[in-house]
């Protein structure tokens, strides 16, 4: 079994120069499709469920899902992600359910719409990383509210994501602040914002330094070379999958994603973990509209999800190989979370803020 935490996989990534990406699953199929491209490519893998996941699944469906995609894979280190904690309870629910690592989003309200302020996000997201390490598990931290610079606005998936506009200067992490809110919060990972956006609508045309910010990365990487940083909204949105939507019935106006090449940018720059799950969406509602206009007569179900999961598993190969992962997976030894949570007691694993080398 290879249940592995954010941490440890992360420091890897770190020692080793690649980025990890963080798939999110809702149903076995993609799980399935995730798995199998992980073991093709020997890549360690994260998959995360949402709030919105965990609602449609449930609880015990996801989990038990994933104690059969880690039995199914045992070579495979497999870290379980909460995506977007909103609150303390929705934090410790997840790891009572597996999870190894979580995300509290302090960056919003526990509404998900509200933009937070700065002593909100450091109070609620020191609370969970101390809950979280005394287990062993992970945390992810926000800083920055995930929106677009072209208009302003948040995005509204599964009700999550803000409302109303927002200025510069809070869609654009601040360096100084984010020394401070790793420094005071002691996150394992750091997500900030620097102009993606979840869902396919991110940018109205290829985005340049004006609408995608690489350069907040590069400058808060050269200030906290230490630390793990993560891009949300990382999906790049191929042309050729719009197009194949399009093609076979769908209405998807022309829209821009996350170039591979700009993550790879900014997995030079200490982007560990990088959010994809619009992609993945994508390559699976393409193949079922393909399969729909196709064979108008088919009405088994598995006809539909077949070619929908080699979509998907060709899709997070892709990443596995863009990003550097693959090859990695037999390198790992996991360490079990009571040892991570002693690690965390003894200080082994505090920030490392300004100095040059990994936590240990
Ligand atoms: O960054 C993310 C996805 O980015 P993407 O849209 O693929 O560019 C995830 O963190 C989102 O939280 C996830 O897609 C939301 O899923 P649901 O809340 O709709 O389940």
């Amino acid at each position: 079994m290879a249940r592995i935490t954010l941490r440890q996989l992360l420091d890897h990534a770190a020692e080793r120069g690649y980025g990890v990406p963080a798939f999110n699953i809702n149903n076995m199929e993609q799980g399935l499709a995730i798995m199998e491209a992980a073991a093709a490519c020997d890549a360690p893998v994260i998959i995360q469920a949402s709030r919105g996941a965990r609602s449609y699944a449930n609880d015990i469906m996801l989990a038990k899902m994933i104690d059969a995609l880690e039995e199914m894979h045992p070579q495979i280190p497999l870290c379980l992600h909460l995506d977007h904690g909103n609150e303390e309870a929705t934090c410790a629910t997840a790891i009572r359910y597996g999870f190894t690592s979580v995300m509290m989003d302090g960056s919003l309200k526990a509404d998900a719409k509200t933009a937070a302020d700065y002593d909100y996000n450091v109070d609620i997201t020191r609370r969970v990383v101390d809950m979280a390490h005394w287990v062993g598990a992970s945390v992810e931290g926000e800083l920055g509210v995930l929106g677009s610079l072209e208009h302003g606005g948040g995005e509204q998936e599964d009700g999550h994501g803000v409302e109303g506009k927002l200025s510069h200067d809070q869609l654009l992490t601040d360096p100084d602040q984010a020394v401070d809110f790793v420094r005071a919060t002691k996150v394992d990972a750091l997500a900030i914002a620097m102009g993606t956006s979840h869902g396919a609508y991110k940018f109205t045309r290829r985005p340049d330094g004006e609408i995608l910010a690489m350069r907040v990365v590069e400058e808060i990487h050269s200030r906290l070379p230490n630390t793990h940083l993560v891009m949300h909204g990382s999906s790049s949105v191929p042309q050729p999958l719009q197009d194949m939507f399009n093609q076979f019935g769908g209405e998807m106006p022309q829209t821009w994603g996350v170039p591979v090449e700009e993550i790879v940018r900014g997995i030079k720059h200490g982007v560990r973990k990088v959010n994809i799950d619009t992609d993945c969406r994508l390559a699976m509602a393409a193949a079922f509209r393909k399969v729909a206009v196709q064979s108008k007569s088919e009405f088994d179900p598995r006809k539909f999800l077949k070619p929908a999961m080699d979509a998907l598993r060709e899709l997070c190969r892709d990443r596995f190989e863009q990003f550097g992962t693959a090859g990695n997976a037999a390198r790992i030894k996991v360490v079990a979370l009571p040892e991570m949570a002693r690690r965390y007691r003894a200080g082994a694993l505090d920030p490392q803020i300004g100095k040059m080398t990994q936590a240990a």
